[in-house]
């Protein structure tokens, strides 16, 4: 089983506990934290201790969830003062400006948008708290199943469609992928979005037993399929997803891979001993026209893949489509603290022994380094927005969605 991001003991409806992975602190550190109410949650999304647009909802609506059984145990609600506990209406009047405030976390992730849209909405149709409560628990047992189901079937359709599109194509031989930051395990409930393409390719490669020679020129021309054979992840400045995240997740599942920076790609293509096929990415909004709001460095990606004629797919969940909005123009690009970019967030390493620095515990000490003046201006956003020109394919768990003749997505399906 791959790395858990998010650890639900539902065992008891009414008593749920839920333990997140703080991702500032991977690869080098394993260390879940306990989220107890929506303040808790607010707090790891802002933060991005937990990130990855289908994780944020799920921890989002976790956290609600926390809250409503928060307020049934009387340890708490003898302290508390906020809600008006005598009063359903006022408590859920209450509950909407919480659910307002949970959604500020993180403003371009569509999923936590969606997620609490349905939880207002159970929340308004629920007569007593007791209701809301195991409404919300079904709600929130529902949206993590869906999400891992859905990310198999994603993986599996994209793996599928490219494998065949290949092969109409008459390329039979080894290749490699591109991707860019993390759309795996610790963005979602499980196996991942576009890392889950990855993951269902490798899994089709171990099929296919002929040699995989990625030092040398592949002379696999006999063969009847081509493969996939390498990973090339791209670090993602300026939080680092890819070189701390998703080369953790392949590393750890031993599939092959060399984390490359974002200004090498380019030049990776140009000399890859593979060649590269293909660039599976996430999103964080898939709005109507297919334009797509995902991590900072996929649009130049997306450009650079087009200059060199390798296909591009989106690979989201339809909890990640924005069926409202028309164009990516107005979609709302979240900007980071400036500080995420002139500092540098990692674990301490002895420059004599170039293992991490261990505290008293012999725990990896975390650290920050000063890579800018201070006084420097910087502009962080959080996201970039990919124009569906330049989208050649968006794969969901419904199938993968192609351009029509006049290079438009009919992605009415998913609305
Ligand atoms: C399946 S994760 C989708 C999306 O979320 C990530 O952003 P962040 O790490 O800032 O939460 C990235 O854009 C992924 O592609």
């Amino acid at each position: 089983m791959s790395l858990e991001a998010i650890k639900f003991n539902k065992s008891n409806p009414a008593n749920v506990t839920v333990e997140v992975l703080d991702q500032l602190l991977l690869p080098y550190t394993t260390k879940y934290i306990p989220i107890h109410s929506i303040d808790d949650g607010y707090r790891v999304i802002k933060t991005m201790q937990v990130r990855g647009a289908p994780a944020i909802a799920i921890v989002g609506s976790l956290s609600v969830l926390l809250e409503i059984q928060l307020l049934q145990k009387e340890s708490f609600t003898k302290s508390q003062w906020y809600y008006n506990l005598s009063n359903w209406n006022d408590v859920r009047s209450r509950f909407q400006d919480r659910l307002a405030f949970l959604l500020s976390s993180r403003p371009t992730a569509v999923n936590l948008s969606n997620a609490l849209k349905e939880i207002s909405t159970t929340l308004n149709k629920s007569d007593n708290i007791k209701a809301f409560d195991r409404s919300l628990f079904e709600f929130v047992k529902r949206l993590i199943n869906d999400d891992l189901s859905n990310n198999k079937k994603m993986g599996d359709n994209g793996a599928k469609f490219l494998l065949d599109t290949l092969e109409k194509e008459g390329f039979k031989d080894e290749f490699a992928v591109l991707t860019i930051c993390n759309t795996g395990s610790l963005a979602t409930s499980g196996y991942g979005t576009a890392l889950g393409v990855i993951r269902s390719l490798w899994e089709d490669s171990k099929t296919k037993s002929y040699p995989t020679n990625i030092k040398k020129k592949a002379k696999t021309t006999e063969n009847s399929q081509s493969k996939m054979v390498h990973v090339y992840p791209l670090e993602t400045r300026p939080y680092n997803q890819g070189s701390r995240l998703t080369a953790y997740e392949l590393v750890q599942e031993q599939i092959p891979a060399t984390l490359i920076t974002d200004s090498s790609v380019a030049y990776r293509i140009q000399t890859s001993p593979v060649p590269i096929k293909a660039a599976f990415v996430g999103a964080d909004r898939i709005v109507r026209n297919g334009d797509t709001a995902n991590k900072i460095g996929t649009f130049q990606l997306a450009i650079l893949c087009k200059q060199f004629g390798i296909k591009f797919f989106v690979v989201a969940p339809n909890t990640t489509i924005d069926n409202i909005t028309q164009t990516g123009e107005d979609i709302i690009v979240e900007e980071r603290h400036a500080d995420e970019f002139r500092h540098v967030t990692g674990t301490a390493i002895d420059l004599n022994t170039n293992k991490p620095v261990l505290n008293e515990k012999e725990e990896p000490v975390s650290a920050k380094v000063g890579i800018s003046p201070p006084q420097i201006n910087v502009w962080n956003p959080a996201f970039d927005i990919t124009t569906h020109a330049f989208i050649d394919g968006i794969v969901t768990e419904k199938g993968v969605f192609t351009k029509n003749a006049d290079g438009e997505f009919e992605l009415d399906k998913l609305f």
